[in-house]
């Protein structure tokens, strides 16, 4: 089984000032964590959904998982104080209905232009390696500063990617993981694969895309808004 968790437990504060969390905000007439929904829920890949949802905007969810037809949602699961411990809110969740070997897709509901491609590939190669991050080279250069005044460290460019969701793994790995990760007193893990690499197991790669972009902040709302514009206007 391949199972989806959508994570919709943040408060989005690098937003700055708005009346409610961005995977709320209305995009075109529906809430970005819709748009995201709708294509796992469409993916003939995808078994099953959990949503990980802000304790207050579930009955808002349920709504709205009626109104849409959002049928491969099986569990609306409580939003943690750490993205890490909504993760792990919806992995004992789904305990129940999962073996050891069944994929766990896990991805930013702010990441509603994520590609079938990119969710395919996802469960493929998690079958295979057991672990995988969909990743894109970058291509600025990074420069590490400890302050943010003063650099010191330029890493080598062709060694570093950026991080997108799907992040998804073989439920047993991301299971132990997160077992691991209380274990050793990691509580607020930007993502998933480092706590699997804190395991010492292998994160293998799939390809992301610059439009699996994360709205995190307003230019990224301003740019999806377009993306989506050009889109219903036949332009992409
Ligand atoms: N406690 C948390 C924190 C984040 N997320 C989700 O994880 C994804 C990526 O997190 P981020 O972009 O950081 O969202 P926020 O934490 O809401 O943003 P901010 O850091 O600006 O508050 C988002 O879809 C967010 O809803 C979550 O489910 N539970
Ligand atoms: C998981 C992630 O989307 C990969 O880039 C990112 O680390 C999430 O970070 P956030 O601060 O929770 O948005």
């Amino acid at each position: 089984m391949n199972v989806a968790v959508i994570l919709a437990g943040g408060h989005g504060t690098r937003m700055g000032i708005i009346d409610k969390p961005k995977q709320f905000i209305d995009v075109y007439g529906k809430p970005i964590l819709i748009h995201t929904l709708e294509i796992f829920d469409a993916n003939l890949d995808i078994d099953a959904i959990a949503v990980v949802c802000l304790d207050d905007w579930h009955e808002d969810l349920s709504i709205w998982l009626r109104k849409y037809e959002l049928n491969k949602v099986k569990w609306i699961v409580r939003g943690g104080k750490t993205r890490q411990e909504s993760v792990r809110n919806a992995i004992e969740v789904i305990k129940t209905s999962c073996n050891g070997d069944d994929i766990v897709i896990i991805h930013d509901a702010a990441r509603p232009l994520v590609s079938n491609r990119i969710i395919k590939e996802n469960i493929e190669l998690a079958k295979k390696y057991g672990a995988v991050d969909t990743v894109i080279p970058t291509t600025d250069t990074i420069i590490r500063s400890k302050d943010g005044n003063k650099i010191f460290d330029v890493p080598v460019r062709r060694e570093l990617y950026l991080g997108q969701t799907p992040q998804s793994f073989k439920y047993s790995i991301i299971l132990e993981a997160h077992d691991k990760a209380v274990k050793d007193g990691i509580l607020d893990a930007t993502d998933d694969c480092q706590l699997v690499l804190n395991c010492n197991k292998d994160v293998y790669i799939v390809e992301g895309e610059k439009l699996n972009f994360k709205i995190t902040t307003m230019d990224d709302l301003l740019l999806l808004k377009a993306i989506i514009k050009l889109g219903k206007i036949g332009e992409i």
